[in-house]
């Protein structure tokens, strides 16, 4: 199988912080993998370095055999930002939202033609948007305001798509119709990267896992991932206790 996004070595510091120590993970296409790690295990950062918005100290990332930013610019990679990243007072509907998927297609005119009509149309039927397509982005319910960029994602065409806590914020059933809307965009041949706090919810989103402590201390099926002893590795002994 190919690779899809390729970090090796990666370090990044902020200043004397530092954020990535030498990552190193190949990800397959086609392939869901989850991103485990505890606040401030530099799992943003590790998206931001794939995005090409951070530039390593030290390694290498691809991204289908690119430069991340020439491939985030030709619309290769889709991002579902944390909801905390987001103005979601600024006057855009969710029809604008998932326009902005289309850009790279439409030249600096930035005008709208039948294939990128259609595309939104397509991508809001598919993650069940349709109906609120005019409603501005701040009277959203949390789950769809992350359908709202998935949908962006896939106007977009993007063949990796990274969610940045998909599920906080999220009602249960949101959280599964996420979990649908990334297996299928999988099974379609995207590669999929997806943090997350909610260990649960890892069996059933994800073929594999990365635990992540600044570096990949392990990468791995979740279930391997979800051993406690493994789970200490990256948030220390209390997780035990509480298990
Ligand atoms: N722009 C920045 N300037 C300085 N330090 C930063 C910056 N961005 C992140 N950091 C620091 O780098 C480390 C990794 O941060 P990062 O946001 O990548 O972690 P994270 O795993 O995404 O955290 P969280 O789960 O809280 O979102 C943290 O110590 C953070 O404080």
């Amino acid at each position: 199988m190919a690779t899809a996004i390729s970090l090796h070595d990666v370090t990044v510091r902020y200043g004397e912080v530092q954020a990535l120590d030498h990552a190193t993970v190949d990800i397959a296409s086609g392939r869901v993998c989850g991103l485990v790690g505890m606040n401030g295990s530099g799992k943003s950062t590790l998206f931001k370095s794939i995005m090409g918005l951070v530039r390593p100290d030290f390694g290498s990332v691809l991204v289908n055999s690119k430069n991340p930013a020439i491939a985030r610019k030709s619309g290769g990679i889709g991002y579902v930002p944390q909801s905390e990243d987001v103005d979601w007072s600024f006057p855009l509907s969710v029809r604008d939202v998932v326009m902005t998927g289309r850009y790279g297609n439409m030249g600096f005119t930035r005008r709208a033609r039948t294939a990128d009509e259609t595309a939104v149309h397509e991508a809001l039927e598919r993650v069940e948007l349709t109906q609120y397509a005019d409603r501005q982005i701040g009277q959203l319910s949390g789950g769809q305001k992350k359908r709202t960029f998935v949908a962006r994602g896939i106007a977009q065409g993007a063949k990796v798509l990274l969610l940045d806590e998909p599920f906080s914020g999220v009602d249960k059933r949101s959280e599964a119709t996420i979990t649908r809307l990334v297996r299928e965009l999988a099974s379609d041949g995207a590669t999929v990267l997806v943090s997350t706090h909610d260990l649960h919810a890892l069996p059933d989103l994800a073929d594999e896992a990365i635990l992540l402590m600044r570096r990949v201390l392990l990468h791995a099926s979740p279930q391997e991932i979800l051993r406690p002893e493994n789970l200490a590795l990256a948030f220390g002994l209390n997780v035990l206790a509480r298990q």
